[in-house]
């Protein structure tokens, strides 16, 4: 199994405890999390990407139990191993397209996929010095998505990735994420509401606040 987690749960501050289902997957499988809104979605998925530290329970990618690394050591091996695609796209806007993306290459210590090639891939290609400023909202989702693949992740995390985006939009993207982590061989978890995505990817777990 690639990716597992057992036992999780979490409690922000004053808050109740909130606890998720466990999930395993492996190479290539993608996975949706479902859930009402308030339901815990993207604290799991922060669990998952080990931004938060869960109250119980472990998170193990690739044999790794991400709870044992900490600072800096945790950082890299997010930077190399977990790509994350926001609801928003969370560029930075002074850089390009490729400078944005050879960040991401500096920050994880490697110098993961070509990006020229990564850009084809996923229709942008005439934007490799584009200015951030001037893309759409599409193509700025489909750098972020490049951004979260430029380093062949093990795992990609993606948090309401269509929900700003047009029907058009939205079948390039989940086909894009879908195509992308078979391709490397990551595992795939998106937390969605958006009934487009749920026509493309039937597995699920469904958060609920108890
Ligand atoms: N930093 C925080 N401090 C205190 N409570 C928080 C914090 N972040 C989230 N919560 C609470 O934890 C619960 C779960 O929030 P979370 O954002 O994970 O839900 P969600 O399912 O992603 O919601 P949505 O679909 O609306 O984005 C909510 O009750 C929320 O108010």
């Amino acid at each position: 199994m690639l990716f597992k987690t057992k036992e999780l749960s979490f409690a922000h501050p004053g808050r109740k405890i909130l606890k998720f289902p466990d999930i395993s997957l492996d190479a290539s499988e993608a996975l949706l999390v479902l859930g009402e809104s308030g339901s815990g979605k993207t604290t799991l998925l922060n669990l998952l990407a080990g931004l938060l530290h869960p109250l119980t329970g472990s998170v193990i990618l690739d044999g790794k139990e991400l709870s044992q690394l900490s600072g800096s050591k945790l950082d890299l091996f997010r930077g190399k191993n977990i790509g994350i695609v926001f609801q928003k796209p969370h560029l930075l806007a002074p850089l390009s397209v490729k400078e944005n993306l050879e960040m991401a290459h500096f920050l994880a210590k490697t110098s993961g996929q070509a990006i020229k090639s990564l850009l084809e891939e996923l229709g942008i290609g005439s934007k490799l010095n584009a200015a951030i400023q001037t893309l759409s909202e599409g193509e700025a989702q489909r750098v972020s998505i490049a951004r979260a693949l430029v380093n062949s992740p093990k795992l990609i995390l993606a948090d309401e990735p269509t929900s700003s985006l047009d029907d058009h939009n939205t079948e390039k993207v989940i086909g894009l994420l879908k195509t992308q982590s078979r391709k490397i061989g990551a595992a795939l978890i998106i937390v969605t509401h958006d009934q487009r995505v749920k026509n493309h990817i039937s597995n699920f777990i469904e958060v609920k606040a108890s």
